[in-house]
């Protein structure tokens, strides 16, 4: 069996960050990594606020690549919690503060506590476009249908 090398994410932990670990894959076969809160102190949510939490963490992605953000499904679930640009794009060029945009949809107020996993990062290989101007395209099955153009029921 060949092992594949895991791609490095160059990282640097800023000062509000130093006591708390790094992302960590929450089991063997996770795709995301959870993002910890990087608050100096516990901070309230209420219903329909929303808030840029910090992470604490500058990286250096490499060539080719993107972190995406996302959503914990158990937050969403039990708090409403979502991130309202999800998945939120951090680019390989980006050398700010990675932070997370968070909505409390929920009825109850959300309290977002230092070092709590407030997402997930997913890292992702980028594919670059370009385009070529055509006023032929290819007709297809589907045409200019689409938004709900085939229905939804199986029975048709
Ligand atoms: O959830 C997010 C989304 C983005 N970013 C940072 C990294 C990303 O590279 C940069 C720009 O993000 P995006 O392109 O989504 O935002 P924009 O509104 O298009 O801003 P810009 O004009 O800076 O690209 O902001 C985060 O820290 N967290
Ligand atoms: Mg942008």
């Amino acid at each position: 069996m060949t092992l594949t090398p895991f791609p490095t994410i160059l990282v640097k932990r800023l000062a509000h960050a130093k006591d708390l670990p790094l992302p960590a894959y929450a089991t063997a076969g996770a795709a995301g990594m959870d993002l910890l809160a990087a608050v100096t102190e516990s901070l309230t949510l209420l219903p329909q606020q929303r808030i840029l939490i910090p992470t604490g963490l500058q990286i250096a992605l490499p060539a080719g690549y993107e972190l995406q953000i996302r959503p914990r499904s158990g937050l969403a679930l039990k708090h409403g919690i979502i991130l309202p640009n999800s998945p939120g794009t951090i680019d390989e060029d980006y050398r700010g503060e990675i932070k997370v945009i968070i909505l409390n949809t929920d009825k109850e107020a959300f309290v977002i506590e230092r070092g709590m996993r407030i997402a997930q990062a997913v890292l992702a290989p980028v594919v670059r476009g370009v385009w070529q101007e055509s006023d032929i395209l290819e007709d297809t099955e589907r045409s200019s249908g689409g938004f709900g153009s085939t229905g939804t029921s199986i029975l048709r």
